[in-house]
């Protein structure tokens, strides 16, 4: 049936009804099968245990280092991000009495519209979607990280990947534009990490705070077991869900009135009122020069004793900036090494510099 059948009442020969817009259903590999070529040893699971455990300390104030989650906006090339990742377990060592880094690896990237939507998704960064490889990227570039002693961060964005890698992730992150998805909070009751959920795009904190009250409630919902099966899925819900403040389409929400206006609010709610401040994003306008200032203020307003924030997001890689990346137009072999292809990101001499303030202003503040 077309607009020109149901015009003239002509009936054509049905096609079916199910799946009529799909072109392909490609199998994958299980979760099992993927986790079972690129295990984890023991130790690196004793550790991501305990990088957890410190997460939750730092959120709850008992532990009174600052969490910083940073790193690239996404991760596109993987011995970049490797590269990247080692200056970074430096760092963290250099300032491990004051700041606990994690390194931002996000594989799944939320569109406005439509561009690339990270290393799961088109690892060949050519439009080809061989997610099976993605799959096996995204985990291997989290073992390798991991065997750094590196903690790692991601934004699950759908319900499927998780199963594939959350066992190597200690911080979660939802995204401003599915914050409000009922399948990301029912998800987050089930994910083993703290969880941050990002205020909404129009910098509503509510849709956030509901968020986290869902996802610390048990949740019974569809997804797939570690056999790629369908699977009601049944969880004991998420007890340590926070707040990340990114600013919204009227302007930022880092300012001291905004994080205490959310943080009572998250009291009233019974929730954490500790909360992240993401330095990208609305908050700095997208632009990776202005990253700087909104540390720069944090950093001044921790050291003289601001107590409700947790932690700190900052996007940063190895060349300050971004590139413009179209999959399918542009030629993936011209691209600057260690720059951006999707948000603005501060470079790594911005960074150390940052991280450095940071750390001199939660020495101050204890
Ligand atoms: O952090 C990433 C971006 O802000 C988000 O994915 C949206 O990006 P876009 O507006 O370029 O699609
Ligand atoms: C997509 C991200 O952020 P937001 O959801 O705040 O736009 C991100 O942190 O990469």
């Amino acid at each position: 049936m077309n607009t020109e059948s149901v015009r003239t009442g002509a009936i054509e020969a049905p096609e079916g009804t199910n799946n009529v817009r799909v072109t392909e259903f490609a199998p994958l590999p299980t979760p099992a099968q993927v986790r079972a070529e690129l295990p984890a040893d023991e130790a690196l699971g004793y550790r991501i245990q305990r990088a957890r455990d410190e997460v939750r300390a730092v959120l709850d104030g008992v532990d009174s280092r600052l969490l910083v989650v940073v790193g690239p906006c996404s991760i596109h090339d993987t011995d970049a991000g490797l590269e990247y990742a080692r200056r970074l377990t430096e760092l963290a060592r250099q300032h491990r009495e004051h700041l606990l880094i994690v390194m931002r690896t996000y594989f799944e990237k939320p569109r406005t519209t439509v561009g690339w939507k990270g290393l799961i998704n088109d690892p060949m960064l050519d439009g080809s979607h061989q997610i099976a490889d993605g799959l096996r990227a995204a985990r291997r570039f989290l073992l390798d990280v991991g065997a750094l002693g590196l903690p790692t961060a991601t934004e699950f964005l759908e319900p499927i990947s998780p199963q594939y890698m959350a066992d190597l992730v200690s911080w979660g992150a939802i995204g401003a534009r599915t914050t409000e998805s009922q399948i990301h909070r029912q998800l987050v009751s089930g994910l083993s990490m703290p969880v941050g959920f990002k205020n909404g795009t129009d910098g509503g904190t509510q849709v956030a705070i509901d968020a986290c009250a869902a996802a610390s409630a048990p949740q019974a919902f569809l997804g797939i077991d570690d056999s790629g099966a369908a699977a009601l899925v049944s969880t004991r819900g998420n007890t340590d869900a926070h707040l990340i403040l990114r600013g919204g389409a009227h302007g930022p929400n880092y300012s001291a009135e905004a994080v205490a206006e959310a943080s009572a609010q998250l009291a009233a709610a019974g929730q954490n009122p500790r909360v992240v401040v993401d330095a990208s994003h609305a908050n700095s306008g997208k632009d990776h020069e202005r990253q700087r200032l909104v540390i720069a203020e944090l950093a001044e307003r921790i050291a003289v004793g601001e107590r409700h924030i947790a932690g700190i997001m900052a996007e940063s890689f190895l060349e300050p900036g971004a590139q413009k990346f179209t999959p399918g137009t542009d030629d993936p072999q011209r691209l600057t090494r260690g720059q951006s292809i999707t948000d603005q990101c501060m470079g790594w001499d911005a960074t150390q510099q940052q991280l450095g303030e940071l750390a001199a202003a939660v020495a101050r503040s204890q």
